[in-house]
């Protein structure tokens, strides 16, 4: 029986175009600025530790945000990328410059299982503190409390099964009582393999 759900955010609770059009062109507009600002701050700094370990040399600061926005372009679901959006993502929410996309009906299903006592998680390649903001900035307010935990690609990459066995570890439940919602295939595919009961939501923009 489900006892637990984890969801995706972008295509799945939320639009493409919000992630895609929104929140991706404001980091990298504001990304060279913030590293530069920042990069003393222990986050950034280990973020930019991250990039140079991925490409394996060291880099002059200009050169490692030259690769942070080349990654973002790509679209890379990098985990140092990853930090440096969420913590510039924070100014935006704070500034009131946009709000967490979510569909209304993906409100209405989450309420609804929190209030048959199913336990809800998010698992988004989005960093947990980007996933934070996201949901506690939404028309409908702050939807955190309705989620028991949130998980980054610090869990491992999500097309990799070994993520959803961690997942499901730290859930503390057999795999085939979590349910995985998501708009790609082949993370579903990688839950399956896992042992998760999988959904495939019908992509929307
Ligand atoms: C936390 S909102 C931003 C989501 C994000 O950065 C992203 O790359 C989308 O990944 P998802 O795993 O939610 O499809
Ligand atoms: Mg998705």
């Amino acid at each position: 029986m489900i006892k637990a759900i984890v969801t995706d955010i972008e295509g799945t609770t939320s639009s493409l175009s919000f992630v895609k059009d929104i929140l991706f062109p404001y980091a990298r507009e504001h990304l060279a600025e913030f590293v530069t600002r920042y990069c003393t701050l222990p986050e950034v700094k280990a973020a930019l530790v991250d990039v140079e370990q991925i490409v394996g040399r060291s880099l002059s600061l200009e050169a490692a945000i030259e690769q942070l926005i080349d990654w973002s372009d790509q679209d890379q679901k990098l985990t140092p990328l990853k930090t440096i959006q969420g913590l510039i993502w924070y100014a935006g929410y704070h500034q009131g410059h946009f709000t967490g996309h979510l569909y209304s009906d993906a409100v209405a299903g989450l309420k609804h299982w929190h209030e048959q006592g199913l336990k809800l998680y998010v698992y988004s390649s989005g960093s947990v503190n980007a996933q934070k903001l996201l949901f506690s900035h939404t028309e409908w307010g702050d939807l955190t409390p309705l989620f028991s935990g949130f998980f980054d690609t610090r869990v491992g990459a999500k097309r990799e099964t070994c993520a959803y066995q961690a997942i499901a570890e730290q859930i503390n439940l057999p795999a085939a009582d979590i349910l995985f919602l998501s708009d790609i295939k082949e993370e579903l595919d990688a839950a399956k393999s896992a042992g998760f009961a999988t959904y495939w939501l019908k992509t929307r923009r």
